[in-house]
C-alpha cells in the first residue's frame, strides 16, 4: 500500500467536526477505495478545550492555523474556518506556497479571490478543491467539471442556499414566524458565521459565481451577479404565493445570451408543483442545461454537518487517488473576463404593495403601472390591516426595467406604505 495521506484540518465547527467523524467512522472504507490510509496529523481551531462531541486527542494541535501548512507531516490542508480574507486566505496561500494540496468549503474566499488563488495553485502544481463550497453535499462541481465537461453549458438555474430555502418553506408549512425558523436553521448548522450573507443572497451569489466560472469558462466575478435577498419577503408574500399556486425561492440563474452572460440571484416565484417548487427545507437544487445532455437536475442537502463534510471527504478521496484537475475545469489563465448582459427577457411579475386605505388609491397605482407600460393580468386584495390595504398584482410579461420604473412611479403617487415587493415569476 502507498504511504498514508496526512491531513491538517483548520476549523472544527459544523463542517470540521463532520469531517473528523467521517474519517473516524469510515476509515476502512476510505482505505479500500483509495488504496491509502487517510489520517489526521494535526488540527487547529479557536478553542482547544471546547467539547465538540468528537475525540481529537490523537491529533496534534496548532494554535495558529497557518502553521498547519508548514508541517512536514501534513500533505493536504483542509480549510474549514470560513471568511473571505484573514486566516483562511493566509492558510490557503501558505499551503500553495508550501506545495500542499488544499480542500476548502469557503465559497466567499473563492468567489472573491478564486482567480488569483487558482492561478497560484496551478503554477505550483497543487490541487485546490472546493466541492463543499457549492450546494453542500450535492456533487455539482464534479458534475460540471467532469461528467458534463463535454457540453457547452447554456444555463444554470437553482436554489443554492439551504438557510433561505429552510426559512421560506418552514414558514409556509408550519405557519411559524421568521425568527423561530431562523433559530431552527441555526441549530441545524446551516447558517454562515454572518447570517446576513445567507438572507442577503450573498452566500448563494458566491456559489453561483463559482458555478459560472466552471460552466462558462469565465473568471470568478462576484460583482457581475445581480443580487438581492429574502429580507423583505413577509408571511403575506408566502401566503399570497401559495394562493396563486406558486412558491418563493431564492433563485440563481446564469444564462448565455447573444449579448453576454446574464447572472442573477434573487427571490422569484416558481410553480408550486414544479421540481423547484417542491424543494423543501435545507435542500438545494441545481438545474444544468447543456448542448448535448439537454437537462440534468441535481437535488440534495445543501448545508449541515454530514452533507458538507461528505463533499470535503469526496475531494480528499480524489486527491488520495491522484486525480488532478484544473481548479475551475480549465487552466485558470485561460478563463475569460465575463461579458455581462442585463436580463431583458420579459416575464410575468408579482408585485405586492401596501396601499393607504382611501378612495382612489388603487386607481393611482394602476395608472402608475400603465404609465410604465406594465399591464395588469390579475389582482388580489387581501384583508385590510389597520389603515393599510395589501394588494397583490400579477402582471403580463414585462421586463425588470419596466417593473423598476413602475415601482418608482407607484411610490411617487404617495398612496403606498413602504416600497413594493417585486418578484419575477419563473415559469420554465
Ligand atoms: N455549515 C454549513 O452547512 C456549510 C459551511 N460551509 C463553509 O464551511 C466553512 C466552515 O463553516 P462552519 O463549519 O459552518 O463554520 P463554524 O463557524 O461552525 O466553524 C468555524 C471553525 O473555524 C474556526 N476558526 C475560525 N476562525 C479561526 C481562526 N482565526 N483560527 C483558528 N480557527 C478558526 C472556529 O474555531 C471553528 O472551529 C465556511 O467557509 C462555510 O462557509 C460550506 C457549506 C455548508
Ligand atoms: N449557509 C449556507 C451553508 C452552505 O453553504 C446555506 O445555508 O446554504
Ligand atoms: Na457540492
Amino acid at each position: 500500500m502507498t504511504s498514508p495521506l496526512r491531513l491538517g484540518i483548520a476549523g472544527l465547527g459544523t463542517v470540521g467536526v463532520g469531517l473528523v467523524r467521517i474519517i473516524q467512522r469510515n476509515a476502512d472504507l476510505l482505505t479500500l477505495r483509495t488504496g491509502r490510509e487517510i489520517v489526521i496529523s494535526a488540527v487547529s481551531a479557536k478553542s482547544r478545550t471546547r467539547n465538540r462531541g468528537v475525540d481529537i486527542s490523537a491529533y496534534d494541535w496548532e494554535d495558529d492555523p497557518v502553521a498547519l501548512a508548514r508541517r512536514d507531516d501534513v500533505d493536504v490542508v483542509i480549510e474549514l474556518m470560513g471568511g473571505e480574507n484573514g486566516p483562511a486566505k493566509a492558510l490557503t496561500e501558505a499551503a500553495i506556497d508550501a506545495g500542499k494540496d488544499i480542500v476548502t468549503a469557503n465559497k466567499a474566499m473563492l468567489a472573491l479571490h478564486g482567480q488569483e488563488l487558482a492561478e497560484r495553485a496551478e503554477e505550483m502544481g497543487v490541487a485546490l478543491r472546493f466541492e463543499a463550497a457549492v450546494a453542500g453535499g450535492i456533487p455539482v462541481i464534479k458534475a460540471l467539471s467532469e461528467g458534463l465537461a463535454g457540453n457547452r453549458i447554456t444555463r444554470i438555474k437553482g436554489v443554492m442556499n439551504g438557510t433561505c430555502n429552510y426559512i421560506l418553506t418552514r414558514m409556509e408549512d408550519a405557519g411559524l414566524p421568521y425568527e423561530t425558523v431562523f433559530d431552527e436553521a441555526s441549530q441545524l448548522g446551516y447558517l454562515e458565521a454572518d447570517p446576513t450573507l445567507d438572507v442577503g443572497g450573498i452566500d448563494a451569489a458566491h456559489k453561483l459565481t463559482l458555478l459560472s466560472a466552471i460552466a462558462f469558462g469565465v473568471k470568478p466575478d462576484f460583482d457581475a451577479i445581480q443580487t438581492s435577498g429574502i429580507e423583505r419577503i413577509s408571511i403575506e408574500d408566502i401566503r399570497a404565493a401559495a394562493d396563486l399556486g406558486l412558491r418563493i425561492k431564492l433563485l440563481g440563474v446564469a444564462r448565455v445570451t447573444g449579448r453576454g452572460l446574464e447572472q442573477s440571484m434573487s427571490p422569484c416565484l416558481v410553480p408550486a408543483d414544479s421540481p423547484l417548487g417542491q424543494l423543501k427545507g435545507g435542500m438545494n437544487m441545481i438545474v444544468i442545461e447543456g448542448d448535448a445532455v439537454e437537462q440534468v437536475i441535481l437535488r440534495g442537502p445543501g448545508a449541515g454537518e454530514g452533507p458538507t463534510a461528505s463533499a470535503v471527504i469526496g475531494d480528499v478521496v480524489d486527491i488520495a487517488r491522484g486525480m488532478h484537475l484544473p481548479v475551475f475545469g480549465q487552466p485558470a489563465t485561460t478563463l475569460q473576463a465575463a461579458v455581462s448582459a442585463k436580463a431583458t427577457a420579459a416575464k410575468p411579475w408579482y408585485l405586492r404593495m401596501s396601499l393607504l386605505d382611501k378612495p382612489g388609491a388603487l386607481a393611482k397605482v394602476a395608472e402608475a403601472l400603465g404609465n410604465a407600460g406594465v399591464s395588469i393580468n390579475r389582482m388580489r386584495q387581501y384583508g385590510h390591516q389597520d389603515t393599510r390595504a395589501p394588494v397583490v398584482i400579477i402582471t403580463h410579461k414585462t421586463t425588470r426595467d419596466a417593473i423598476d420604473h413602475a415601482s418608482a412611479l407607484a411610490v411617487k403617487t404617495g398612496v403606498l406604505v413602504g416600497e413594493p415587493v417585486a418578484m419575477a415569476i419563473e415559469e420554465d
